[in-house]
């Protein structure tokens, strides 16, 4: 039986992410890629992001966090589960400032109110090889690729940025001249990405404002990616389309994006919400070989 069997997660979401958390600090074993598969594929469980909480690895840390998508491959960042996981931890904790670990670095959360959290997402990463792509590319706020859609304009030369996972901006005016759902998959598989891509199309709505979809890998079509949202602001303040604080609209709700001059730090800011806790029922990891 999968050590997972009753063990207790919670299902929250941040703007219509899809998350699960759960705590196994102490617990000496991880989720493996085909459990986190079968719980994605589970009626009531279905999530976009598992975030598997272990024993922190420095000093002053709550926890190490692993995340899975829903295909079970692993992610070095995800915004809104950062913040889900904060509420978690904060829940029986005074403090308003706690740290987290994860495979993008150490991230500062703080406690905005009941409902809202601040994560600092570390310096976004720009260079070809930080993506990575496939091959040299000097301008990363506008890469050699273009996908032609069925019945909407070219798409071409997305700006790339790194937050610990890989994002590729298309900046478009016919927002909804694009069916994300099918050209997605095509673009997060592309070969000028050899680790996948988080795909977004994004509009300028003002100096201070984005409108943003997404196409996350490992996840396909979510209602919010906060990742996303902080790698779109800073692409299109490189662009100069933006200043470096803007709010991001996604079909899921708002975040608050900085990209702070001073130590390059990008701050997202946003809420979540609680959904419910359940055991993990042993049934569910019959298949997990699958
Ligand atoms: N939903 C997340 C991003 C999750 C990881 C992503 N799909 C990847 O594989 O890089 C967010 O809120 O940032």
């Amino acid at each position: 039986m999968s050590p997972l069997a009753n063990r207790l997660v919670t299902k929250m979401n941040g703007l219509g992410n899809e998350i699960l958390v759960v705590d196994l600090r102490g617990a000496g074993f991880g989720v493996s890629a085909p459990e986190a598969r079968a719980i994605a594929r589970s009626k009531g469980l279905a999530f976009d992001q598992l975030m598997a909480l272990s024993d922190p690895r420095s000093e002053g840390a709550e926890a190490y966090v692993t995340i899975l998508n829903a295909d079970g491959s692993e992610a070095g960042a995800c915004g809104n589960g950062a913040r889900c996981v904060a509420w978690t931890l904060f829940r029986d904790d005074a403090r308003d400032e706690i740290f987290i670990e994860t495979a993008a670095g150490r991230l500062a959360c703080r406690r905005l109110g009941e409902w809202r959290f601040e994560v600092e997402m570390g310096a976004p990463r720009l260079a070809w090889t930080d993506i990575p792509l496939a091959k040299p590319t000097e301008d990363t706020t506008a890469i050699d690729l273009a996908f032609g859609p069925s019945g909407a304009p070219l798409l071409q030369k997305p700006a790339v940025v790194s937050m610990g996972n890989p994002h590729a901006i298309f900046f478009v005016e016919d927002f909804d001249a694009y069916d994300l759902a099918v050209i997605g998959p095509a673009l997060e598989h592309d070969p000028i990405f050899p680790e996948r891509a988080n795909i977004s199309l994004a509009r300028i709505v003002s100096r201070d404002h984005i409108e943003l979809k997404v196409w996350e890998r490992g996840a396909g079509l979510t209602r919010a990616c906060g990742s996303a949202a902080c790698a779109a602001l800073v692409a299109a303040a490189r662009k100069n389309l933006t200043g470096r604080r803007a709010t991001v609209s996604l079909p899921g709700g708002d975040l608050d994006i900085v990209w702070r001059e001073s130590d390059d730090m990008v701050v997202m800011a946003g809420p979540v919400e609680f959904e419910f806790e359940t055991e993990l029922d042993p049934g569910l990891f019959a298949d997990a070989a699958a």
